[in-house]
């Protein structure tokens, strides 16, 4: 595990854009696994001006998202669907075939779990995976309990988890209450891991993430155990560190 310590929120997603620009050149057909929230935006709004002053090509890249709410339409401003065309895919020249998120409306959701986790598979697994964290330790939306070697599956969301992010929606009501998300097994899988928190709603998480035992009370204590984990943090999401 590698940790860098930033100063601040902008800080934070020039390193980590930095970081994903280089991957991408190096491998112009590399797969991004990518994360929605407010924390990889700026990293977004950076990767958008690269691409506009630097033409950095995302031709032949391909994006698989960690996560999607269950029982929203894409078009809904809630969906992550939604989320990342307007946060990133509309702005870069990625082909729309080349990018994949869990489909949270399908009929039968064990199925597009199986069928995402073979698409995984099929175009070779993921090269870079970024991350966000929730506040009670949650990647993607692999909430506390989740077994550590689980792929793709449909959660139920904790109370926390929605309460957390019903800053999106008019009310708590409006928050879905299940979701699909790659597992914890998925995202392991991946070649390289990126996490990034900022705030300090995060600190608790984070001093758990880096200082507390690893264990499935804590999901994201799982990627101590990856072998090229980076954590990209501010000052005061590491304030507890
Ligand atoms: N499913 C997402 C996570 O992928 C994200 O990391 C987390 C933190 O979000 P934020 O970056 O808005 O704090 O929120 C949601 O629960």
């Amino acid at each position: 595990m590698k940790i860098i310590r930033t100063a601040n929120y902008e800080e934070m997603s020039l390193k980590a854009a930095e970081i994903m620009i280089d991957r991408i050149r190096n491998n112009p057909e590399i797969t991004l696994g990518l994360a929605t929230g407010s924390t990889p935006r700026g990293v977004y709004q950076k990767l958008i001006k690269d691409h506009v002053q630097n033409h950095t090509s995302y031709k032949k890249v391909k994006t698989i998202n960690l996560d999607e709410y269950m029982g929203i339409s894409e078009d809904d401003p809630n969906s992550y669907h939604y989320f990342m065309k307007t946060e990133l895919l509309d702005h870069i020249d990625i082909p729309t075939a080349q990018t994949h998120l869990p489909d949270g409306r399908a009929e039968d959701l064990h199925a597009e779990c199986a069928n995402y986790e073979n698409n995984i598979q099929s175009i070779g697994g993921i090269d870079l995976q970024l991350l966000g964290i929730g506040e009670n330790g949650h990647i993607g939306f692999n909430e506390p309990g989740t077994p550590f070697d689980i792929l793709t599956h449909p959660v139920k969301l904790e109370e926390d988890t929605r309460q957390a992010n019903a800053r999106f929606f008019n009310s708590i009501d409006e928050v879905p209450t299940h979701a699909v998300t790659m597992g914890i097994g998925t995202i392991m899988a991946s070649k390289e891991i990126i996490l990034l928190a900022s705030g300090a709603n995060k600190a608790k998480a984070m001093s758990l993430l880096i200082n507390g035992a690893i264990h499935e009370s804590v999901p994201a204590t799982a990627l101590r155990n990856h072998n090229n984990f980076t954590i990209i943090a501010d000052e005061e999401a590491l304030k507890l560190v």
